[in-house]
């Protein structure tokens, strides 16, 4: 599903950011990846995204080699990963039904089509009733929500998230991760990337580990504080 194999990125400038990083997300999984700013998380989502490419190594995604993926086959491979930010880039002036509609609507889908798939997206992150709002008047949670219900609506079969809740309180941040926890019951391979050990310590996930661009931890971290720093 996910394979990096030996991955280094280094930025023009000189900045290496990742440094040999090796590992695999199976279909269905669900790990978190974290660090210290600077570490290289988000680097190592925009080499699976291509939004960067890698300077040496092999990245894998649904079973396509990155190096081998040319200009145009790019939106081939992004309809394989939804991504989800912290700041949700909704458009603002866009019903949360078109903010979700996106995707779809770039594909060439029909109206019918669309307007099926958006709502049950919306039902999914439990909200079908906020179809015609605007992302102004909702809440930070529910924004979040909207951003993950576009990630979804073309049901990719893994999800990317970089610090999907930075924003919210440790109560909203459960909640965006129990969905999280939906989707990959369905199958979803799950990807979080996030500073929260609080919430890494009491989910027990997978916990894959960046510092200074190398790969210093892959499983659970045992015994971890759940505040302050603590990456090692
Ligand atoms: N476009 C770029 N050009 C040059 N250097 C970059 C670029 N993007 C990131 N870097 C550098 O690469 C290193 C890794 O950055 P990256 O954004 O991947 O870290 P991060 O772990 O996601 O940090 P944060 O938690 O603060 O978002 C940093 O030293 C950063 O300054």
């Amino acid at each position: 599903m996910i394979r990096f194999n030996n991955v280094s990125k280094a930025y023009s400038g000189g900045i290496i950011a990742l440094k040999n990083v090796s590992f695999t997300l199976a279909a269905g999984e669900m790990a978190f990846l974290t660090g210290h700013s600077g570490a290289g998380k988000s680097t190592l989502l925009k080499l699976m995204s291509l939004m960067e490419t890698s300077t040496s190594g092999s990245i894998h995604i649904n079973g396509t080699s990155l190096s081998d993926v040319t200009y145009q086959q790019i939106p081939y491979v992004r309809r394989g990963i939804g991504m989800i930010f912290q700041n949700h880039n909704l458009l603002m002036d866009r019903t949360v039904f078109d903010n979700v509609a996106l995707p779809l609507i770039i594909e060439g889908y029909s109206h019918k089509e669309t307007k099926k798939r958006v709502e049950a997206a919306l039902d999914k992150v439990h909200l079908g009733s906020k179809l015609k709002s605007f992302p102004s008047m909702l809440s930070g949670g529910e924004q979040q929500r909207v951003g993950i219900a576009r990630a979804i609506v073309n049901k990719p079969p893994i999800l990317l998230a970089d610090e999907p809740t930075g924003n919210l309180d440790p109560k909203l941040s459960l909640e965006i991760i129990r969905l999280f926890e939906e989707f990959n019951d369905m199958g979803v391979a799950v990807l979080i990337a996030t500073h929260d050990l609080g919430l890494i310590a009491r989910l027990r996930y997978r916990t894959l580990t960046l510092k200074q661009g190398s790969m210093i931890n892959d499983g659970l971290i045992e015994g971890m504080q759940t505040s302050g720093a603590n990456y090692v």
